[in-house]
């Protein structure tokens, strides 16, 4: 069985439809203004307009308030939210849609408490610690910090590209893949022909197997 793949960070339209046309199972729209990826409600608006059905609009935020995440709810038709700050699970659940949370993994025994915390999650995004950045990083972990047992689907995260995303699926069996950088040719630009090569690498996975 093959991992799913979420592309996130996009931000042109022809991204959008080279990431659906090569089989991405979910596009990530980035709601946070420090990164060089974030989109305005109007972008975003239009953005998830090209998104055929079948294929989930997921909306990242770090550390929003109430009020942002209503305004974007209101304005982009979001299949589920991302949350990859410090959130809690309450704040997470609050909205009445389907969410994941992230965490930044840099020691034995976090996952598990997070499976135990984010509960209702609908999965658990695991990324690579940074000191100074949520997320977006092209930082990866120690994947051997993933435990077998997961009582939450698992999407694995972090400094993956072409070159490391088929050794990722194989040793961690995630139930999905999340990537932004790995797949650019700029901060915020998306390289076709990267996530074309990219999703043949998750989906090779599965010949071998
Ligand atoms: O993409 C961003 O700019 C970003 C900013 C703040 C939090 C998360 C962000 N992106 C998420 O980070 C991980 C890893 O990204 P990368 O592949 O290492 O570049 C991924 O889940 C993105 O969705």
């Amino acid at each position: 069985m093959s991992a799913r793949v979420k592309i996130c960070g996009l931000t042109r339209p022809e991204d959008i439809d080279g990431a659906v046309q090569f089989g991405a199972d979910a596009l990530g729209l980035v709601f946070y203004e420090p990164s060089p990826r974030s989109v305005s409600l109007d972008q975003a608006a239009e953005l998830a307009k090209r998104v055929p059905a079948f294929m989930s609009v997921v909306g990242l935020f770090v550390n929003p308030s109430r009020q942002e995440v209503e305004a974007v709810l209101e304005r982009v038709p979001l299949d589920l939210l991302q949350f990859h700050g410090d959130e809690s699970a309450d704040f997470c659940a609050s909205f009445g849609r389907r969410w994941i949370k992230a965490i930044r993994v840099r020691e034995a025994g976090q996952i598990e408490a997070a499976f135990e915390e984010f509960h209702n999650a609908s999965g658990l995004l695991v990324d690579a610690w940074d000191p100074d950045r949520y997320g977006g990083t092209g930082k990866s972990f120690n994947w051997d910090l993933i435990p077998d047992y997961r009582p939450l689907p698992i999407i694995l995260a972090g400094g993956l590209s072409s070159d490391n995303v088929f050794a990722a699926v194989k040793q961690v069996k995630p139930w999905a893949v999340d990537v932004s950088g790995g797949v650019e040719q700029d901060k915020g630009i998306k390289d076709i022909q990267k996530i074309s090569h990219f999703i043949k690498e998750v989906h090779r996975v599965c010949k071998t197997d």
